[in-house]
């Protein structure tokens, strides 16, 4: 498809993947913009199955435990301009974190907090979550989101008007959704998407193809080396 094609409604927001981007003979004259999205909170709240539903639009069954981190990526198409997230899916439990912690928040542009909405204690949690956040000095100007996952299991743990009373404290959006519902995945999408166009308004970092060079996927720490505010 051609780059032309892609930007004839600079209104709509579209979802490449990988090979469809390889495909593409426009590709080498592109300009990306990467982001890195931190995903955090308690073990078992779905921060993988979330992640995965966005990035591979499926629910994944029987994930294991993160350790250290799972990265995805995902290309989006914003008003004509390819929009790069990259999503550090991040490890719940402390013994498979704790050396990964300060690689987790180094130029960070987004935070994602997630909890069950079947599980309070993954709900109390939050202030510990946001507090290491601040801890390694995320400014505050930096997108946050809080979500809500499981909605499938009901809201009756923790009910939607508390969750919003925490979000309004800090000024971080409430999502309440379940990447395990396929009627959710717009909504999970709706998540990411606000995201993008959240940093598609803060200063670029430019990572620019090289001339007739396909756009393979860096290793993450090329994607690291790469990021920068400019
Ligand atoms: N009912 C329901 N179960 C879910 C949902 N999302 C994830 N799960 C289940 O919750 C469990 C944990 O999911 P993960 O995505 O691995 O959780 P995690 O937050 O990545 O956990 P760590 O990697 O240990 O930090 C798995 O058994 C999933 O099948 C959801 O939306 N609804
Ligand atoms: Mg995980």
């Amino acid at each position: 498809m051609a780059a032309e094609n892609r930007n004839a409604d600079p209104d709509s927001a579209r979802v490449w993947d990988r090979d469809s981007l390889a495909n593409d003979s426009f590709q080498d004259s592109f300009q990306t913009r990467v982001f890195k999205i931190i995903v955090i909170g308690d073990s078992n709240v779905g921060k993988t199955c979330l992640t995965y539903r966005f990035c591979e639009a499926k629910f994944l069954k029987n994930p294991e435990a993160t350790i250290g981190v799972d990265f995805r990526e995902k290309t989006l198409e914003l008003d004509g301009e390819n929009i790069k997230l990259q999503i550090w899916d991040t490890a719940g439990q402390e013994r498979f974190r704790k050396s990964m912690v300060e690689h987790y928040y180094r130029s960070v542009h987004a935070v994602i907090f997630v909890y069950d909405v079947s599980n309070m204690a993954s709900f109390e949690s939050l202030p510990e979550w946001i507090e290491e956040c601040r801890r390694h000095s995320v400014p505050l100007n930096v997108p946050h989101i809080l979500v809500g996952n499981k909605c499938d299991l009901g809201r009756g743990e923790v009910p939607t008007s508390l969750a919003q009373r925490l979000a309004d404290s800090y000024n971080f959006p409430l999502f309440e959704t379940s990447a395990k519902d396929p009627a959710e995945k717009e909504h999970v999408d709706a998540i990411f998407l606000t995201l993008a166009h959240k940093l598609k308004n803060h200063k670029p970092l430019r990572l620019k193809q090289p001339s007739g060079s396909i756009a393979t996927p860096l290793s993450s720490e090329q994607e690291e080396k790469k990021i920068c505010y400019c």
